[in-house]
C-alpha cells in the first residue's frame, strides 16, 4: 500500500478514538515504558506535546521531571527540528503545524539527549515508521547512530506488518504500545 494511503487510513482509525479511549491507552503505554530500564538509565529525554490524537506523553513529563531528570520537546526552524529544555514553569506558543512549542531558549543538542520519543502515523514490526511526511525526525536523527534512543509510542491500532521503506528513513531501537514493548534486532542495547 502506497505511504499515503497507509498514512491516511491509520489517521482516520486514530481519529476515531474516544477521548476516554485515548486517555486509557496512552496512560497504558505511557506506564509500559516508564517501567523499562531505557527509562530508569535516561538522565535526559526528549517528549513531543501530542496533536491529531497522538499517545499522550504526559505521565512521561511528569515523571522525568519527578526524577530529576532533563525534559526536552521540539521546536520547528525552518527544515530543521531544535530541542529546548522544558520545566514545569516554561511558557508554550502554538508553532508550526498546530504543535505547541516551548517559549524558553534553553537548546540541547541530541547528543546530550538519552532518550527521544519519536511520534509518528504508522509504525511497523521491524522498526519503521510513518510520520506526516514531513521528514523531520529522520533528518535530525540522520548520522546519530545509537544516541539518543529511538523510541515510539502507538496504539495497537498504529502498528501494521510491513510500512514501506526508503533509504532515509531511521529505525526506531524500541516501539511501545498498551500491549507490550518490542526491542528491535539489530541493535545492541
Ligand atoms: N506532536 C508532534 N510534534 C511534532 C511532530 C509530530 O509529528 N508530532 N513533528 C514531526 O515531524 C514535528 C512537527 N512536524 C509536523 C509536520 C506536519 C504535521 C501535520 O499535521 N501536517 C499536516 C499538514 C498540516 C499543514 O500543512 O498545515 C498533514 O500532514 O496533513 C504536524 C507536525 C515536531 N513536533
Ligand atoms: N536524512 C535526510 N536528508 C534530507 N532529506 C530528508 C532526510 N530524511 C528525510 N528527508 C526528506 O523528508 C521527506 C519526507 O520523508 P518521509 O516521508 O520519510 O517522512 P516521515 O517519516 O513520514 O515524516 P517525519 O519524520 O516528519 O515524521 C523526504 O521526501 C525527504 O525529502
Amino acid at each position: 500500500m502506497p505511504k499515503r494511503t497507509l498514512r491516511s487510513l491509520v489517521l482516520e482509525r486514530r481519529a476515531a478514538l474516544d477521548a476516554e479511549c485515548h486517555a486509557r491507552r496512552s496512560r497504558a503505554v505511557q506506564q509500559r515504558l516508564l517501567a523499562t530500564r531505557h527509562f530508569a538509565r535516561a538522565g535526559c529525554v526528549g517528549l513531543y506535546r501530542p496533536i491529531r490524537n497522538e499517545v499522550a506523553t504526559d505521565l512521561l513529563c511528569r515523571q522525568a521531571w519527578a526524577d530529576g531528570k532533563r525534559v526536552v520537546y521540539p521546536r520547528v526552524r525552518g527544515e530543521r527540528l531544535e530541542f529546548l529544555a522544558v520545566g514545569p514553569d516554561t511558557g508554550w506558543i502554538e508553532g508550526t503545524f498546530g504543535v505547541r512549542e516551548p517559549a524558553g531558549d534553553e537548546r540541547v543538542e541530541l547528543v546530550a539527549v538519552d532518550l527521544l520519543v519519536v511520534p509518528g502515523v504508522v509504525f511497523d514490526r521491524d522498526g519503521h515508521r510513518l510520520g506526516y511526511g514531513r521528514g523531520y525526525y529522520d533528518r535530525a536523527l540522520a548520522g546519530h547512530g545509537c544516541r539518543p534512543l529511538r523510541v515510539g509510542l502507538a496504539f495497537d491500532l498504529q502498528v501494521v506488518d510491513h510500512v514501506p521503506r526508503e533509504e532515509h528513513d531511521v529505525r526506531l531501537h524500541v516501539l511501545v504500545t498498551e500491549t507490550g514493548v518490542k526491542e528491535f534486532a539489530g541493535f545492541d542495547l
